[in-house]
């Protein structure tokens, strides 16, 4: 079997955009790495260490990706990455990433010798029964499989849609665990030239929690949504009481009719006016402890950073509340309650000998429900085409790959 280099061929649509402040060629390919750059090695050519390579290459690294079939698998690499079989791969770069699934661990234990005495970057992500089942963490485990080599879990939190996309504020942060702090302090520099934030998690024994993180879906909803919940009951209460409780005991009305629409309705946007102003409010009291302190260095209390920390969240359950609120609104002349009223209007006018009428307040309503209705039914779609990936990646769904497959 020949072991020739396969140099990768260009990539193209996505997988072409320079990532950190790296200059294009002229034929739109990443350039290639300035030599004497430090070298890595990827084993696996999916998804992930697609994204990996042009990241590794956007960062000023000298990539070379390990797969059982380079031929099939160059031409989805940039060019500046060197794409060739796994055993020459592995020789010489020091750090080498695993971009492969648990099950197929097995399969790269006859490059044992190669690998003995560098680092393996353990990237991979259990799925839900995986974590129940096996007792011990992908990572562990390929350390048990190299007990030469030296294990580090990293970058199993960012996707693969992430490394290409390059990270944003809420997913910059990279968990990092391994037993030995010279292999994690050199992990933890590559992933600050890739422009992440590394995050020391301890030992490897750690890794377990750390596999765990991907497996949270919804991470920082829970808070937000209690107080949303409780919102909404505190109001939903207050407009019982005004709209449909005090009548009945003074007037004798019965207006309990208004109990699933009307009552809703009046709730939504107080909820969303208080969520709202939730959002603005930390930010308001952490520019104050700053004035207050002379200083932006030090650390806000806990309370406080937890609350900046799910603006985003708030922020988006009080859309969420006042978008339902449009709807609800566009919804209410459908009522039968509503019919009755016209009616009864025009048996007025009829009986107060009126021609004409015209409830002006009526006729601005609908149209401004209307057109906040379609706004916001525009605005939504708009939002759910262009921020599908960013949005599954705030819930947290981290394998959404959005690759450019060739
Ligand atoms: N996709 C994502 O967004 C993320 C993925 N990860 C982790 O990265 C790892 C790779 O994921 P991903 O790239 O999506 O998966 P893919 O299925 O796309 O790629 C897996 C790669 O493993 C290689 N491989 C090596 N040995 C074997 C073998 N014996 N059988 C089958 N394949 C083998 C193959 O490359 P070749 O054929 O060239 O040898 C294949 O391309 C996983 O552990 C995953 O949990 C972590 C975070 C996010
Ligand atoms: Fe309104």
């Amino acid at each position: 079997m020949s072991h020739q280099p396969a140099v990768a061929t260009k990539m193209s649509g996505e997988m072409d955009k320079p990532l950190i402040g790296r200059h294009l060629d002229s034929d739109g390919s990443l350039a290639e790495a300035p030599s004497g750059a430090p070298k890595v090695g990827i084993l696996g050519s999916g998804d992930f260490a697609r994204s990996l390579a042009t990241r590794l290459v956007g960062s000023g690294f000298n990539v070379v990706v390990g797969s059982r079939n380079p031929k099939r698998s160059a031409g989805l690499f940039p060019s500046a990455a060197q794409v060739t079989f796994q055993v020459d791969a592995v020789s010489s770069p020091e750090v080498i990433f695993v971009a492969v699934f648990r099950e197929h661990y097995s399969s790269l234990c006859r490059l044992s010798e190669q690998l003995a005495g560098k680092i393996l970057v353990d990237v991979s992500n259990p799925t839900e029964q995986e974590h129940l089942r096996h007792r011990e963490s992908n990572a562990e485990y390929l350390a048990s499989l190299f007990p030469t080599c030296t294990v580090v879990k990293a970058f199993n939190v960012i996707s693969a849609w992430t490394l290409q996309a390059g990270p944003r504020d809420g997913n910059r942060q990279v968990p990092i665990c391994g037993d030995q702090p010279e292999a994690k302090r050199a992990v933890s520099e590559m992933v600050h030239a890739m422009g992440f934030m590394p995050v020391d998690m301890g030992s490897l024994a750690s890794s377990r929690e750390v596999e765990a993180i991907p497996l949270r879906l919804l991470p920082g909803w829970k808070v937000p949504t209690l107080l949303a919940l409780g919102l909404f009951v505190c109001f939903y209460a207050y407009n019982f009481i005004r709209d449909v409780l005090q009548p009945y005991v003074q007037e004798r009305k019965n207006k309990f009719y208004k109990l699933p629409v009307s009552v809703v309705n009046t709730t939504l946007p107080c909820v969303a006016y208080v969520l709202l102003s939730l959002v603005y409010l930390p930010g308001v009291l952490a520019a104050a402890l700053q004035l207050r302190r002379g200083t932006k260095y030090r650390r806000f209390p806990d309370w406080l950073d937890h609350w900046l920390q799910h603006r985003k969240q708030i922020g988006l359950l009080s859309f969420f509340c006042a978008a339902l609120h449009a709807l609800y609104s566009f919804c209410l002349p459908l009522r039968r309650s509503h019919r009755y009223d016209l009616v009864n209007l025009a048996v007025k006018q009829v009986l107060a000998n009126k021609s004409h009428l015209w409830v002006e307040e009526e006729v601005w309503r609908m149209e401004i429900y209307l057109s906040v209705g379609v706004l916001a039914l525009g605005t939504l779609s708009l939002l759910a085409v262009t921020s599908l990936p960013s949005i599954a990646n705030s819930l947290n769904w981290r394998e959404f790959s959005f690759v450019q497959v060739k």
